[in-house]
């Protein structure tokens, strides 16, 4: 029976794969171990099998035991921890959450609908590190990866509308303090229909720039505005959420010697936990419409083209919609005034799930299928 370490897994992702888990039965015929960095001894989480107490993440030597070790802890864990792990002898499987080892030679990024084909190959070489993808990567991919399966695309940009979830737990209820803090500062103009809306529109601007508002974590107002910035910045003017979107994707695909083109603008917006992205794509030739919807929809099971309308587009389209679900929705495809081989397109989903916790869930399962 497979000895597994979970990491992380009291955390905002780590809560999520443990709820999918759960959910699937995954954790029969496991042997889980559970691991932190804060409450050593204390009782591990109730996943429907006997768990031993909570044990050290720090510990080197309970750690090299395990066959397998899943972790959504942090990159400041994963650089604390794997190379001395590693460097004790460690043959394990590591199943990361976290971006600190994704561009590393000895790590596979793992998103099995999209590169299960990359995934084996490593497995038969004897690779021992995946890495799940940054989140909008992989929900691109999910929802693009009959294009990219049809090697139809030339470049593509992508314009993001990204969850506050991205940023963590902490940011989540910030966006909610902050659309507590406006709705509060017109509490009495909104009770009153007569009310003029620029009165209510100068007040909710002043609440937010006053230095009362909830910014902490985002450092600046979020809901009712929008940061067109994730992460750090690069020498060539890309954020580092930015370049991902390139370097990744490519790696996913294995395509790291014929790198596709993949650049665009990453913003993040008052949305919960569901990321959208808005796409420009050159297609390599002027493909019929009805034959992309059919390549789109026929990858994999979860993606799901919703018709270019307005009802269903804001019936399907949304972060609304897309949240808690596995299902990854792509609209508005349309070929752009610029010709034949411009198509645009605008996908959603939920960046917990196929964003964080479904590629490290499945990569266990790949594991134990060998
Ligand atoms: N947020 C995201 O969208 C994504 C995150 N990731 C990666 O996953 C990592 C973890 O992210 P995320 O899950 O958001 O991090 P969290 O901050 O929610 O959890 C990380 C750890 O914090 C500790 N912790 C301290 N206080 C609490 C508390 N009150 N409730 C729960 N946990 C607590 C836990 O460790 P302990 O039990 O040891 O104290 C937990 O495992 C990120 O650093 C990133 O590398 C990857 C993709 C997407
Ligand atoms: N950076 C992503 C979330 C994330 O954790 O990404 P990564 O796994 O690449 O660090 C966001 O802010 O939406």
């Amino acid at each position: 029976m497979l000895k597994v370490g979970f990491v992380g897994w009291r955390g905002m992702v780590g809560s999520v794969l443990m709820q999918r888990m759960v959910e699937d039965g995954d954790f029969k015929g496991i042997e889980p171990v559970f691991f932190t960095t804060s409450q050593v001894g204390q009782a591990g989480p109730d996943v429907g099998v006997d768990v031993p107490p909570l044990k050290d993440a720090t510990a080197i030597d309970e750690l090299k035991v395990l066959d397998v070790i899943i972790t959504c802890q942090g990159g400041d864990y994963t650089k604390q921890v794997y190379g001395d792990l590693r460097a004790s002898g460690w043959k394990g499987y590591w199943i990361d959450a976290a971006s600190t080892l994704r561009m590393e030679d000895e790590a596979t990024i793992i998103l099995d609908p999209v590169n299960r084909h990359v995934i084996d190959a490593q497995l038969a070489r004897g690779a021992k590190t995946f890495v799940g993808g940054n989140c909008t990567v992989s929900l691109m991919l999910m929802g693009l990866g009959g294009l990219f399966e049809a090697d139809l695309v030339e470049w593509m940009t992508s314009m993001t509308y990204q969850a506050a979830s991205g940023s963590g737990a902490k940011h989540m209820r910030e966006l909610l303090s902050q659309m507590g803090a406006l709705r509060d500062s017109v509490a009495d103009e909104l009770a009153d229909p007569a009310s003029a809306i620029l009165d209510i529109d100068r007040k909710v601007t002043a609440a937010m720039r006053s230095g009362d508002f909830p910014t902490e974590n985002f450092t600046a107002p979020l809901a009712g505005s929008l940061l067109p910035w994730i992460d750090t910045k690069l020498d060539n003017g890309q954020s580092r959420e930015e370049w991902k979107g390139s370097v990744e994707t490519n790696k996913i695909l294995g395509l790291d010697n014929n790198p596709i083109p993949i650049d665009g603008l990453c913003v993040r917006i008052g949305a919960m936990r569901s990321h959208s992205q808005a796409f420009t794509i050159k297609l390599k030739k002027d493909v019929p419409l009805d034959e992309i919807e059919d390549r789109l929809a026929k990858h994999n099971e979860w993606v799901k083209v919703v018709p270019n309308d307005k009802e269903a587009t804001i019936r399907d389209l949304t972060p609304a919609a897309a949240t808690g679900t596995l299902t990854v929705p792509v609209g508005r495809l349309r070929k752009l005034a610029m010709g034949g081989e411009y198509l645009s397109a605008f996908s959603v989903g939920d960046q917990l799930l196929w964003g964080a916790a479904e590629p490290l869930k499945r990569m266990l399962k790949i594991l134990r299928e060998q």
